[in-house]
């Protein structure tokens, strides 16, 4: 028989609420929680909690709420597990309670919003921009100036709560993306500034001199949990957990920028504090995530489902190499330990007790391959090379798309849309550069490229 999951039972206390989180989701509590957790010097004394609400569905935040907020982090090494609970999570919260958000900002107490609502979720225009013609960010505008409606976007409920916490006078507080976006600081920054600038330039201005956007590079390999997990988890530890989260055992934590109002120290976990992210954050984006997207779309054409799957496949294994090879070409900052760095990933990707599956990576690739995939291609034609590598993971996307009648993607549309003729490939790499796609040797290369992928070759 196994108990519930409580802190009664368990003598935990709730930690004071000093930090925000958005998009309740798996990869928060496997990473910024666990974090948070460990950066405390007496677990039976925390001192800092989140109050964490979820980006769209209500149900992470109601299964939290009815275990305290609770939850067993599953650490999934090659030969075995290792179980914990967190209990950094003090307050769970539907997105949609924008009144609390509010109440929250405005609390001089309150001193860092983590972010972790996926890429897409930023609404962002070309080269990452604000673009109030963007459709999303068109409609809440309208929300927000008229108070017809919630605000129901990432940016819009946090520019209300900004906003609040601008009328509380309770000062500067710190902006902490947690998505996998190069600059994701720059990146929140053009999101929620652009936004409250557009609605009220004085809040605008407010934003600009009391909010520090901090830049993170993020990684923890933390896929959707398996339907079993929560059993499981009950034979393990003999307790109820209707929401455990699976996650490797690595993780690391790289953060540049200032927290005005405070912060746990995150570095007694292991967090890095920096003050030149990018090295950091492109050989993340583009050799752990780039090979992912890589295995995502040339994997599933293979037939594979899972990435320690495609990796033992070496057609694709080849493929990652080569893609390697290229964005090593460019990541020519010292201290990377670039050899080390991509023998680690190998081992990790390999890693057979975590299934993580191709298809939830392959989501939002019109979102994803701008930042994993274009960027190595343009700099391997500005050094005077083709770029081979780096475009076979378009050519695999857009074979991968090929013939479908559903796509999930933020751009599905206009994916759907493509023409079906000599000119499809042309109109899905313009969905990922514009520049890239008029140029003809380009879309010949993926052209070709894409031919050679398609499922009936396998
Ligand atoms: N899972 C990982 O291994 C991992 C590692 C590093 C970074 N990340 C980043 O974290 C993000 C979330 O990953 P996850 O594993 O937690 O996914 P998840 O599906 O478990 O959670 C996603 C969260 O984002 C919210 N969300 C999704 N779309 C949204 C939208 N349009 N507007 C507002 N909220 C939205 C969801 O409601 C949910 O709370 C990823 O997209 C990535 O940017 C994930
Ligand atoms: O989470 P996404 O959708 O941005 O990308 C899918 C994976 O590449 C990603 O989740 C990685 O597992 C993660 O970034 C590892 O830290």
């Amino acid at each position: 028989m196994s108990t519930p999951l409580n802190r009664a039972a368990l003598g935990l206390p709730i930690p004071p609420v000093r930090l925000v989180h958005l998009g309740l989701g798996a990869f928060f509590r496997a990473h910024q929680a666990w974090y948070t957790q460990h950066a405390e010097t007496d677990p039976a004394d925390p001192q800092w909690g989140y109050a964490a609400f979820t980006g769209r569905s209500p149900v992470m935040a109601e299964l939290l709420a009815a275990q305290d907020g609770l939850y067993t982090l599953v650490e999934r090494a090659g030969d075995g597990d290792r179980h914990e609970v967190i209990g950094a999570i003090a307050e769970a919260r539907a997105a949609e309670d924008v009144d609390r958000l509010r109440e929250l900002l405005a609390a001089p107490g309150t001193a860092a919003v983590t972010i972790t609502v996926t890429e897409a979720a930023y609404h962002l225009g070309a080269g990452l921009a604000f673009d109030p013609s963007v459709p999303a960010v068109a409609a809440e505008l309208e929300r927000l100036r008229t108070g017809a409606g919630a605000p129901a976007t990432m940016a819009g409920r946090l520019v209300a709560g900004l906003d609040a916490r601008r009328r509380a006078g309770a000062g500067p507080i710190a902006v902490v993306p947690c998505d996998n976006l190069p600059a994701n600081g720059t990146a929140a920054r053009h999101a929620v500034q652009g936004l409250a600038a557009a609605v009220d330039p004085r809040l605008g201005r407010w934003v600009e001199e009391h909010v520090s956007f901090v830049s993170t590079s993020i990684d923890r390999i933390t896929p959707r949990a398996e339907d079993e997990l929560a059993e499981t988890v009950a034979r393990e530890t003999g307790r109820t957990d209707r929401a455990p989260v699976v996650t490797e055992p690595f993780s690391s934590w790289v953060l540049s920028g200032e927290f005005p109002a405070g912060r746990p120290a995150w570095e007694r976990a292991g967090a890095v504090f920096v003050d030149d992210i990018e090295p950091f954050e492109n050989r993340k984006l583009w050799l752990l995530n780039g090979a992912h997207s890589l295995l995502a779309y040339a994997g599933q054409l293979r037939g594979h489902s899972t990435v320690a799957e495609a990796l033992a496949d070496p057609d694709c294994r080849d493929a990652v190499e080569a893609f390697w090879d290229e964005a090593c070409a460019h990541l020519t900052a010292p201290g990377l330990a670039l050899l080390d760095y991509r023998e680690a990933l190998l081992e990790r990707f390999a890693n057979p007790r975590i299934a993580h599956h191709l298809a939830q990576i392959a989501v939002d690739g019109s979102v994803k391959l701008p930042m994993r995939a274009v960027p190595v291609l343009t700099a391997e034609r500005a050094a005077g090379r083709d770029g081979r590598a780096a475009a076979r993971m378009i050519a695999a996307w857009v074979a991968f798309l090929d013939g479908r009648t559903q796509v999930q993607d933020t751009a599905a549309e206009q994916i759907l849309a493509a023409d079906a003729g000599p000119d499809r490939v042309r109109a899905l790499l313009g969905l990922l550069d514009r520049e890239l796609a008029g140029q003809d040797d380009v879309v010949d290369l993926i052209t070709r490229l894409a031919a050679g992928l398609a499922p009936t070759t396998r």
